[in-house]
């Protein structure tokens, strides 16, 4: 069975509470393995340091209908008034040209990988207590309206690290990375000696 799931690929599907970590740790790991990621689609503003095409796709409000009414989109979802989606076309390419790929997406489209891909998509859920988001996003001079953003979905997000295969809390972020690191290994073959 396993290694029917290696041969199809794997879909790491990184999701949490918003905050927590998830880019960085999914970073880090992804170019230390080498694996490769689908990009979202978003119709929210980007913020300061936020590259296109790495963080997120970035269109209009019409660009985005329009692909949703033309079936380009795996799934959507809006947000605080945004669309976000991922395009069919990318993850169809992603896993046609890597054996492991990383998403990084909310409980909705976590549920739908899961729905979609069954024991080839691995939930692991990363996620940092209220206070401590708000304290790493102010340290960092994060402007208040998306602390805000991110504290208001908390309770909502933080309860679906039930449903995941794999759940951190991430204080320490070397150690965190660690521990996803070794979770996503132990899913991959054993390079042969
Ligand atoms: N369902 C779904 N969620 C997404 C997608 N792309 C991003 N997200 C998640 O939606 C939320 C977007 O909130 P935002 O404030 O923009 O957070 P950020 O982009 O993670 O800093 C985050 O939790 C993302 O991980 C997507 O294509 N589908
Ligand atoms: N263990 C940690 N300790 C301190 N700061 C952290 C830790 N992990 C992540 N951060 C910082 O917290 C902020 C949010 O991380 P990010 O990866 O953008 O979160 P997410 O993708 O989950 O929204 C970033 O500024 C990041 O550098």
């Amino acid at each position: 069975m396993m290694s029917e799931q290696r041969a199809q690929g794997l879909i790491f599907v990184i999701t949490g509470t918003s905050g927590s970590g998830r880019k960085t740790i999914a970073r880090r790991i992804a170019e230390e393995l080498g694996f490769s990621s689908v990009v979202s689609y978003t119709t929210r503003t980007p913020r300061p340091k936020e590259i296109e095409g790495t963080d997120y796709k970035f269109i209009s409000r019409k660009a985005f209908i329009d692909a949703d009414i033309a079936g380009e989109f795996f799934q959507t979802v809006e947000i605080d008034g945004n669309f976000y989606g991922i395009k069919r076309a990318d993850l169809e390419q992603a896993l046609r040209e890597h054996e492991s790929i990383y998403v990084i997406v909310n409980r909705y489209a976590a549920n739908r990988f899961k729905y979609e891909f069954g024991d080839r998509a691995i939930r692991i859920f990363i996620y940092v207590n209220k206070q401590t988001i708000m304290e790493r996003l102010l340290a960092r001079q994060t402007p208040a309206d998306v602390v805000d953003n991110y504290l208001k979905h908390y309770i909502e997000e933080v309860s679906y690290r039930k449903q995941c295969e794999h759940v951190f809390e991430n204080i320490d972020l070397q150690q965190t990375s660690e521990s996803v690191r070794t979770t996503m290994l132990s899913y991959m073959p054993t390079p042969a000696n």
